[in-house]
């Protein structure tokens, strides 16, 4: 079937691994207790530090513990929903001060430029949440490139490396799942969308494989024709 929609990875797909761990989790790591102990009582931080507790089976954690626990999140690089929630609101801030801009590669701005003018739809599906996928591409190097997206998805989607996660973006998106490109650089996501019915690509930016799939070095070189 041929290609209608388009759905993106951001790390290591569309922006730079290097962004993501050499500044945006640094910038989340310095900033995040200060932005916890100064919002811990608004509604929608509240709940997040709920969830904290929650998953990390510590129903009466301390807001400092709740705090240790999320500094530990984010060495560890865990996907852990509540987390990414909290760290997109304190990259909120970062962009807002013009501390922050959102990475993303030239030959990605391009080929997203040129497909959305080619009338193809273009979704996100990132482990960062909803609100940190908008700030990236809103603030981004290249501007603001939220235009030419039509939807963003997150863990609230379910996990990258299930099926289903996939299986419920495509109902959400509202095509038949093999008229879906999924662009990752992690084999486990490309296998995990692939399973549930979409065509993949991956992103091996330094010019190596990625066992099952067709792997590409740039965006530049997709040719949506012969997928
Ligand atoms: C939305 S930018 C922050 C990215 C992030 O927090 C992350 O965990 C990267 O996840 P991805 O699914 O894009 O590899
Ligand atoms: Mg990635």
């Amino acid at each position: 079937m041929p290609i209608k929609a388009i759905l993106t990875d951001i790390e290591g797909t569309t922006s730079a691994v290097s962004f993501v761990f050499d500044v945006l989790f640094p910038y989340a790591a310095a900033h995040l207790p200060e932005f916890v102990l100064a919002h811990a009582e608004q509604p929608e931080v509240a709940a997040q530090l709920d969830a904290v507790r929650a998953e990390a089976g510590e129903p009466q954690a301390s807001v400092e513990r709740v705090i240790d626990i999320l500094l530990q999140w984010i060495a560890e690089d865990r996907k852990a929903t509540p987390l990414k929630a909290l760290q997109g609101m304190v990259w909120q801030q970062g962009y807002q001060a013009g501390q922050l801009k959102g990475h993303v590669y030239p030959d990605a701005v391009e080929a997203l430029k040129r497909w959305h003018e080619e009338g193809y739809a273009l979704y996100v599906y990132s482990s960062g949440s909803i609100q940190a996928q908008k700030l990236i591409f809103g603030c981004s190097v290249a501007g603001d490139l939220s235009p030419l997206f039509s939807g963003y998805f997150d863990t609230t989607s379910g996990p990258k490396r299930e099926a289903a996660s996939y299986a419920r973006i495509v109902a959400a998106i509202g095509v038949a799942a093999d008229e879906v490109l999924f662009l990752s650089d992690i084999v486990e996501e490309l296998d995990a969308a692939e399973q549930a019915g979409l065509q993949t690509i991956g992103l091996a930016r330094d010019g190596g494989a990625l066992a099952g799939h067709e792997a590409v070095a740039s965006f530049a070189v997709i040719d949506l024709n012969s997928v």
